[in-house]
């Protein structure tokens, strides 16, 4: 098992779907229209935020920041792309305008982003974008499909992770995942959200995530007696001679069987044999599906029959995965099954089996198990995870604050998607406990909260809501990235953005984290930002007239 994910992943190269074609045909058709009218030379900002939290929480973890490095890195259109543009514009596009697209790089391009990993809030910039308009829209689609997932991903998993406390999560999903590239981004950000491996051989070749696996039903279905073991024999661990390991098993079953008052008829041979084979397959690391049959009468058994030969070799067998059937209960019986045994043949370590859990987990199954009391170590989760069935989208937008130094403004009916216009900065202020008080936002002009100085904090759109805060300590969220063609931060291999999440998520109070209604986080804006919205607000409404 691969057990490092401390190297860096940054000289990985970029999966090779994510290139400019992967984007919005508007993305072209407008950047055309932009070239036509004479904007080439504008020069624009667009903030890429989202509006609500996912997953009925009051939080978000920020991910894919580095995906979007590499793409701006490598932005440009190949010959080839040019070609198959000719094919799907209109005839009456100007050569020339193939030719300027062509010579587009994202050189020119200012990025600012909140550190990858980071817990962010509906509103607040994670990036914001300036450069030339043409290149900063083109990059919209792609900026925003590079981390809506993967922050949507990555804060499945850290809810995940707060639900299990300190038990072991395995991600199991990529069967049930959105094709290959979501399986494998699935796998990646689950393990920056915190869970410990997955399952997925890939992810754990190209990101360097601890691998992880049991076996599945079919190799127990495979085997229907005993008699087709047909490797029986095993080297001690301390070497020598090869010895009848199925002897050994099956005089534990009986012996096991008998103490425990059951008749050994009633555990399965089939199961006994999946087992035993597979413990012979894998002496140090034999784990087993115990639910192909029944838990309780079979699967236990057989289990710990072969689990007790494995030590007789001197061998120390990991534990059980469960499947079906109520996880508390079972889990339950088989932690006293594994206590019993601890203590009438003296194996304290029989005591700490293993015992994993799988099935349709989601965030609620937690913790219910959690509130039912439980004896499970390890979840493998797969379905819920990945899909992010609970909601499977981030509503991450990417909007024109501003163009040739003018704010801009889109109105909305809706209050929630009006945008906040302008250059800004967001400041995250500290209380006296370590805990996040507020996150502000903040026009680029104006100076930085300091600590110990009071701040205005208003509600960017109900007057009457505005509270002063004196930080103790001040952060600022946006930083520099990249800037003339380069990256300009050190970026943080998988290891350190994952001890971001955990980090990051540790200045919440536990209330804004908790499952059933969170309270919200506030995020403000400055006065200065509250009248500069306001005003243009204005500005862009017309007062209507009623007739
Ligand atoms: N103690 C428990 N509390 C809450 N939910 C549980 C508990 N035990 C299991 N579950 C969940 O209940 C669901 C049970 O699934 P389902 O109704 O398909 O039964 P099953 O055990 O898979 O049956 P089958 O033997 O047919 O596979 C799963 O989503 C599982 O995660
Ligand atoms: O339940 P999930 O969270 O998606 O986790 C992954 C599931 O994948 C496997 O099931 P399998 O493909 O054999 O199907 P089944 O258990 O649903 O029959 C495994 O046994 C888990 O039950
Ligand atoms: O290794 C496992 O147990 C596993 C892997 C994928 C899906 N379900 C289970
Ligand atoms: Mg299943």
């Amino acid at each position: 098992m691969n057990n490092s994910a401390e190297s860096s992943y940054i000289g990985l190269e970029q999966n090779g779907i994510v290139q400019p074609l992967l984007t919005d045909l508007y993305q072209i058709t407008m950047a055309y229209a932009y070239w036509k009218s004479g904007k080439s030379n504008a020069t624009a900002v667009f903030d890429l935020y989202f509006r609500k939290n996912p997953f009925h929480g009051e939080f978000t973890i920020f991910a894919g920041l580095e995906e979007c490095l590499k793409f701006i890195q490598k932005f440009h259109y190949s010959e080839t792309d040019i070609q198959y543009l000719r094919t799907v514009l209109p005839i009456s596009i100007e050569n020339e305008f193939f030719e300027y697209l062509q010579s587009l790089t994202a050189d020119e391009v200012s990025l600012f982003a909140v550190h990858e990993g980071t817990v962010v809030f509906p509103r607040e910039p994670l990036i914001r974008v300036e450069g030339p308009l043409i290149v900063v829209q083109i990059l919209e689609t792609t900026l925003l499909n590079l981390v809506n997932y993967a922050s949507l991903m990555s804060t499945n998993a850290a809810r995940f992770r707060l639900a299990a406390g300190k038990l072991k999560l395995y991600e199991f999903g990529l069967r049930r995942a959105q094709g290959p590239d979501g399986g494998l981004s699935a796998s990646k950000y689950s393990y920056i959200g915190g869970f410990d491996g997955t399952s997925n051989v890939l992810a754990g070749k190209l990101y360097n995530i601890p691998v992880k696996g049991t076996h599945a039903h079919s190799y127990v279905t495979s085997f229907c007696c005993l008699p087709e073991v047909t490797v029986t024999q095993l080297q001690p661990k301390a070497g020598g001679e090869k010895r009848e390991f199925l002897q050994y098993a099956m005089k534990w079953r009986e012996k096991l069987m008998s103490s425990f008052q059951v008749p050994t008829s009633q555990a399965s041979d089939g199961e006994f044999a999946a087992f035993i084979s597979f413990a012979i397959a894998f002496p140090d690391m034999f784990m087993a599906l115990v639910d192909t049959y029944d838990v309780v009468k079979s699967g236990l058994f057989n289990f710990c029959s072969v689990a007790l030969a494995l030590h007789d070799f001197g061998y120390s067998p990991i534990g059980i995965r469960l499947d079906s059937g109520d996880l508390a209960y079972l889990s339950n019986v088989a932690r006293n099954h594994f206590r019993k045994i601890a203590d009438i043949y003296q194996i304290p370590s029989f005591e700490n089996l293993v015992i994993m859990a799988s099935n349709d987990i989601n965030e609620e199954t937690i913790l219910s198990l959690n509130e039912q009391g439980h004896s499970i170590d390890a979840f493998g989760i797969g379905t819920h995870l990945v899909t992010c069935q609970k909601q499977p989208a981030l509503g991450g937008v990417f909007k024109m604050v501003e163009i040739d130094g003018q704010p801009r403004i889109k109105l909305s009916h809706d209050v929630e998607k009006v945008t906040i216009p302008g250059k800004k900065e967001t400041f995250r202020l500290y209380g006296g406990e370590g805990y996040a008080l507020i996150d502000i936002l903040q026009r680029t002009v104006e100076d930085s909260p300091c600590v110990d100085h009071k701040v205005l904090c208003r509600h960017p759109f109900q007057e009457s809501k505005r509270a002063y805060v004196s930080p103790v300590r001040v952060e600022k969220l946006l930083v520099l990235y990249w800037n003339k063609g380069k990256i300009c931060q050190k970026l943080p291999n998988m290891q350190e953005v994952r001890d971001r999440v955990k980090n990051s998520l540790k200045i919440l109070r536990s209330d804004i984290k908790r499952s059933l209604n969170p309270t919200p986080y506030k995020v403000a804006v400055s006065d200065n930002l509250y009248t500069f919205l306001h005003d243009l607000w204005l500005e862009n409404a017309p007062i209507g007239e009623l007739s």
